[in-house]
């Protein structure tokens, strides 16, 4: 026992689940006290060192989130959106810090995200890096200074196997500038042009997913107005930027009043 924070990382065979041990276990502010999989997975009941091809770590993996979340401080979820409303609710009643990078998420289930919150620190966002979080606040500064004459489109290009679209960071700069512009991302919102269209919207906010390959994650902000063009870009080429936020963010957590935080609060990049 050591009085560092204790992390739980649900999702331990996943891209982000891999980096995110790497990460916790190479850190002397915390501690890895559990790894979670899905039931069935063939990594329960093996040690998650040995798991990933290393050393053993003396953490075995579980599908027991009850168990675990009862020894741990902070809980680093980027699963899946059935997954994380599940483990919020079990993350609240043992009053443990739920960072949550889970894309994805539907209106229903960010409702049961604001009830958990209402006992326990949960710090959400849809990219945890330190460059998209910046990129979050210039895209409402230039939106606030820019009116509808510059169309604004919001480009993103990720790995073949991502499930979701468009990604969790391209709907953060898409309300980002809606924000700037004063107005509602559900009013403007254009996804998935196809076919005879008609001419663009004035106003709308555009959304473009790419997929392919192993792009880990790439995202512009096109304003484009009459004679010019500006574009806000972000290339993330390696996921350990995201655990190192998230990491951050469960650190952050601890001994905060409980409620909904993201990255903006965590990095102290409000206006
Ligand atoms: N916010 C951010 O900075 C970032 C967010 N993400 C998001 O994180 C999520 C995961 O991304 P990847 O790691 O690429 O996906 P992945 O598919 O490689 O990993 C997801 C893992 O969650 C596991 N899982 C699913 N249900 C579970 C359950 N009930 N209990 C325990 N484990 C469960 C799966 O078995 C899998 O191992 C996605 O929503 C993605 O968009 C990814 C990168 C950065
Ligand atoms: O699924 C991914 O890989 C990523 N997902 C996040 C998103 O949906 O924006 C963050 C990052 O771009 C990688």
């Amino acid at each position: 026992m050591t009085d560092k924070p204790g992390i739980v990382i649900t999702g331990a065979s996943g891209r982000m689940g891999r980096m995110l041990i790497e990460t916790v276990v190479a850190s002397d502010a915390c501690d890895l006290v559990g790894a979670l999989e899905r039931p069935g997975h063939d990594w329960i009941g093996q040690d998650v060192g040995a798991a990933m091809g290393g050393q053993p770590l003396g953490v075995t993996v579980s599908d027991d989130a009850v168990s675990a979340f009862a020894k741990a401080q902070a809980v680093i979820d980027f699963t899946a959106p059935a997954a994380t409303v599940e483990f919020a609710e079990l993350a609240a009643q043992a009053r443990a810090v739920h960072v949550i990078g889970t894309t994805g998420l539907s209106d229903d289930d960010l409702g049961k995200l604001k009830t958990a919150a209402r006992h326990a620190v949960i710090v959400r966002a849809g990219n945890m890096s330190l460059g998209v979080n910046l990129l979050v606040q210039l895209t409402k500064r230039v939106a606030a200074a820019l009116d509808d004459e510059f169309d604004i489109e919001v480009i993103e290009a990720h790995h073949n196997q991502k499930v979701d679209a468009p990604s969790g960071t391209a709907l953060m700069l898409g309300e980002a500038a809606a924000e700037g512009r004063g107005v509602d991302l559900a009013d403007v919102s254009d996804r998935g042009r196809d076919g005879i269209t008609g001419a663009r919207k004035k106003g709308d906010i555009g959304f473009t997913a790419i997929r392919g390959g192993d792009i880990v994650g790439e995202h512009d902000v096109l304003f484009a107005g009459p004679g010019e063009r500006i574009i806000l870009r972000h290339v993330a080429s390696d996921r350990k930027l995201f655990a190192k936020g998230a990491l951050r963010a469960a650190l952050w957590g601890q001994d905060r009043k409980p409620g909904e935080y993201d990255m903006i609060d965590v990095l102290g990049l409000s206006d």
